[in-house]
């Protein structure tokens, strides 16, 4: 009895191709009858003739041609005659091979304890092995696959989970350094079975664990699955010509003819894939994409639906239909999908039957409306018969009619109404703002896998690489168990990675996280695709992006002054409280920011609560009630106690008066807001994601006037300071772009916390300061201030007609190289800013596709 490996273990595995075959067996099996078999050739083609050799030759494992080591590992894997790596038939050799595996009695290494031998500098080797128990018994019943490393004279010995099972010092040395297949060794209670060699490449990348814990059966012949992808676009299959088409295909005639000239042809299926898909073996018919949608199409969105086309027909990786189009903000995905839908609803390249009927499209509640109108925008209301769920309009409804062919649902709406759902069977999923799903266990998660619907599409503006746990459930929701387990993807990836990240980490183990990580990036770019708003620039309006820095009135710096001054600021930066006081207090300054009115109302709702039990925020609010007016009333609040919002009004006033039709807006994930072309970001936040998102909801394509964006910060305060961490951190590293990080994720040091509860009164912009420009230092270069060149002075430190080249936050050294000036600068030419001067003290600006023709 032995271990029979799990299906999945199965998949594309060289490595578990290897037919296992019990040492000492006594019976002889049928494929002892191959391994009598001599020469080598013979079982060759006895492997090939039961097609096993065919579909493995044609199974490379896509990423190792890409990878470095691939020569060297050659060598190490197949010593015996045989090259190639993951040459499959080199596998089915070394299986078959007579004298290791069968034949020859296994040789026993005993291990000596405590033997003193000298142990040279010697490498790292790895080992396919199966182990058992440590037993007597002549016949081992194996009970598992697993790697051995040897080094030196120690052993680890690892199942395929990348979990340690077993670990042993102070062998021979001279034993271990010629260990070879079928060489049996004791470790830990455990007797162990050399199989194979592992090359340390498929050590370092997982690959020989992974192979064993589900990896992706590549698919078998398409060029754009063979590498990472690139540009799919590039594979597009050119029309077939008339002479190659079968009999029998005037029958079945593409919808659209793919010969004329711009049209735009989806790759056609080889003849695995047909083998496959296609069980009535239907004529191919070449998939062609309405030309009512090309028209419209931007190269990147072409490129895209060959993508999702080729992913969701299992092109890609062979049997699994998922992908992930993680576009950045406002390129399109939508459109993207729509094309898709309505293609694979009408079409299919097996005799021209269509391969879907039905469509579910799972989106935050804010967007249904917005998908019913891209539906309509592109292919108007007659061509395809869409259902959004709104209160009027109940799932019921379209379960029970034949008519609709797409239903557009909430994520809340979904789970009220799963029972429902369940009943009609989806043949495509899209689940738009998919990096809700990061967590496998949450309800929504599970219940969009209990629809089983097999083509699954996640669409998601932010980067999924971020957090790898959250990366595998998206992997996993999309591709099921295409990385293994959730245990072993955390020990052969997640692990390796984050040790190799740490500072502390040796060259080993940055060595080995850096290879997991190109593994699993390869792995998984065949089916993740992301592109920058770069390719979307030149179709967009200009945009004038102003940060303005606004004078604060006479009451907020006086409070802010005696906040700074309160007992709970001062424990603070002596870093004797408790808790998280330092949030309290960069709280109450920021609302201070806002309008002294929001830090009034939080003072009387303490004052007035009867759970008055936080000390710090009694301790920071304590006295400052007397320093508003003995009659002060929140909610008769005027604007000159706010220097923001003196200049938000007046920028209302003169948008309104200027441009009256461009109405601003707030905005959220996923929205389209083109309507509005003036962005106003008033509340500052510690994620520059934040502000990228809102921006991207004006500034996108269909957007038919310039735009504008103001972000307003107070002057020397802690706006400032946080502005400033947003683009300091970006010129150390391309920080994370996270919308769930927030103040409460952030460590700050003692230093930190001194500098943010710091008021820089007679500063025009500490930002500026900073910044160390020139107009900040005099003739001799040995500095000064702004205050000694005359205000009027424009500095401008480069070109301020700057491209930006992605939705990345801005950085340090990218606001140097825009146009500058303090607000007594007397030629404004723009007609917004000179209407707001008098309240600022220093303005950023910088103009982007200036030239672009709207
Ligand atoms: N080819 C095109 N020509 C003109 N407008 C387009 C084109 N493609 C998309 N748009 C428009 O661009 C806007 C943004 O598209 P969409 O909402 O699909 O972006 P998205 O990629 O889903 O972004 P987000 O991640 O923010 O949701 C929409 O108003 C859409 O109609
Ligand atoms: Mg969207």
């Amino acid at each position: 009895m032995r271990r029979s490996a799990a299906p999945s273990q199965l998949q594309g595995n060289p490595f578990k191709k290897l037919k296992f075959i019990p040492p000492g067996r006594s019976n002889p099996s049928p494929n002892e009858e191959n391994t009598k078999m001599s020469p080598d050739v013979k079982l060759f083609e006895v492997v090939a003739s039961k097609n096993t050799f065919l579909q493995l030759q044609n199974n490379p494992r896509i990423c190792s041609s890409n990878l470095p080591t691939e020569g060297s590992a050659r060598e190490i894997n197949h010593g015996h005659n045989y090259s190639g790596k993951h040459c499959p038939e080199a596998s089915v050799m070394a299986t078959l091979d007579p004298p290791h595996t069968v034949h020859s009695a296994p040789k026993e290494i005993t291990v000596p304890k405590g033997q003193e031998e000298e142990e040279p500098d010697s490498q790292v080797k790895y080992f396919s092995v199966v182990w058992c128990k440590a037993s007597k018994k002549k016949h081992k019943k194996w009970e598992g696959d697993a790697v051995l490393i040897v080094k030196g004279k120690s052993l680890i010995l690892k199942d395929l989970e990348g979990k340690d099972i077993g670990r042993g010092i102070a062998y021979k040395f001279k034993e271990l350094e010629n260990l070879e297949e079928g060489h049996r060794v004791m470790i830990g209670g455990k007797e162990v079975e050399v199989m194979g060699i592992i090359s340390p490449d498929d050590f370092n990348s997982g690959r020989c664990f992974q192979l064993g814990g589900g990896s992706p059966a590549i698919s078998s012949s398409s060029e754009a699955a063979k590498k990472c992808f690139s540009n799919p676009f590039k594979s597009v299959c050119k029309p077939s010509s008339k002479e190659n088409r079968p009999n029998g295909f005037q029958d079945c005639k593409p919808r659209h003819d793919p010969h004329v000239p711009n049209s735009l042809v989806m790759s056609r299926p080889d003849s695995n894939q047909q083998w496959m898909f296609s069980k009535n073996r239907f004529p191919v018919v070449d998939v062609v994409i309405d030309p009512h949608l090309v028209y419209h199409l931007r190269p990147h969105q072409k490129e895209g639906i060959v993508f999702l086309y080729e992913c969701v027909m299992g092109m890609r990786v062979n049997g699994r239909c998922g992908a992930i189009l993680a576009d950045e903000m406002g390129l399109g995905k939508t459109l993207q999908c729509i094309s898709l839908i309505w293609t694979l609803q009408c079409q299919g390249p097996y005799g021209g039957k269509p391969v879907i009927k039905k469509t579910l499209i799972v989106t935050p509640g804010s967007l249904v409306n917005n998908w019913k109108k891209e539906f309509q925008k592109w292919l108007g209301s007659e061509r395809i018969k869409i259902f959004p769920v709104d209160q009027d309009h109940k799932v019921e409804e379209f379960t029970k009619s034949p008519f609709y062919s797409v239903l557009i649902i909430s994520y809340e709406m979904l789970l009220r109404s799963l029972d429902q759902i369940k009943n009609v069977k989806f043949d495509l999923l899209i689940c738009d703002e998919g990096h809700r799903l990061k967590n496998s266990a949450i309800k929504t998660t599970t219940a969009l896998i209990s629809l089983s619907c097999e083509k699954r599409v996640i669409l998601t503006g932010t980067p999924v690489q971020n957090d790898l746990q959250e990366f595998f459930a998206l992997i996993d929701f999309v591709n099921p168990g295409i990385l293994g387990s959730l245990s072993s993807y955390r020990k052969i990836y997640e692990e390796p990675i984050i040790i190799s990240r740490q500072p502390s980490a040796s060259e080993e183990e940055k060595e080995l996280g850096e290879k997991r990580a190109a593994e699993l990036t390869c792995l998984t770019g065949l089916f993740i695709l992301r592109r920058t708003q770069e390719v979307i620039n030149k179709y967009l309006p200009p945009k004038i992006e102003n940060v303005v820095f606004c004078r604060p009135g006479p009451l907020q710096v006086e409070l802010y002054r005696k906040l700074l001054n309160s007992q709970a600021v001062r424990f603070c930066l002596q870093g004797l409280l408790g808790s998280s006081p330092h949030l309290i207090c960069i709280g109450a300054l920021k609302k201070l920011c806002n309008h002294p009115c929001l830090l009034f109302n939080s003072i009387k709702e303490k004052e007035y609560s009867s759970t008055w039990d936080g000390n710090e925020e009694r301790s920071l609010y304590e006295g400052l009630v007397d320093v508003f007016p003995a009659d002060y009333n929140p909610l008769m609040f005027t604007e000159e106690e706010s220097g923001k919002l003196q200049v938000l009004l007046k920028l209302l006033a003169v948008i309104h008066e200027l441009r009256p039709t461009e109405n601003s807006k707030a905005g959220g994930v996923g929205l389209n807001l083109i309507g509005g072309s003036h962005l106003i970001l008033y509340d500052i936040d510690w994620n520059p994601a934040t502000d990228i998102q809102a921006m991207s909801r004006v500034w996108r394509d269909g957007q038919k006037h310039p735009v504008h964006i103001y972000r307003l910060l107070t002057t020397g305060t802690i706006e400032e300071k946080i502005y400033q961490r947003q683009i300091s951190k970006q010129d150390l590293s391309e920080a994370v772009v996270d919308l769930t990080k927030t103040s409460e994720h952030i460590q700050f040091s003692v230093e930190e916390l001194k500098n943010l509860f710091t008021l820089h009164e007679s500063s025009h912009c500490v930002t500026h300061d900073l910044l160390d420009c020139e107009c900040t230092r005099d003739k001799d270069g040995t500095g000064g201030s702004l205050e000694k060149f005359p205000n009027s002075r424009n500095c401008q430190l480069g070109p301020h007609h700057q491209k930006s080249n992605s939705l990345k936050p801005l950085s340090m050294s990218q606001l140097k190289q825009w146009k500058h000036f303090s607000g007594d600068h007397l030629n404004l030419t723009d007609p917004f800013l000179e209407r707001i001067r008098e309240n600022v003290s220093f303005f950023f600006q910088n103009i982007t596709n200036q030239s672009t023709a709207i």
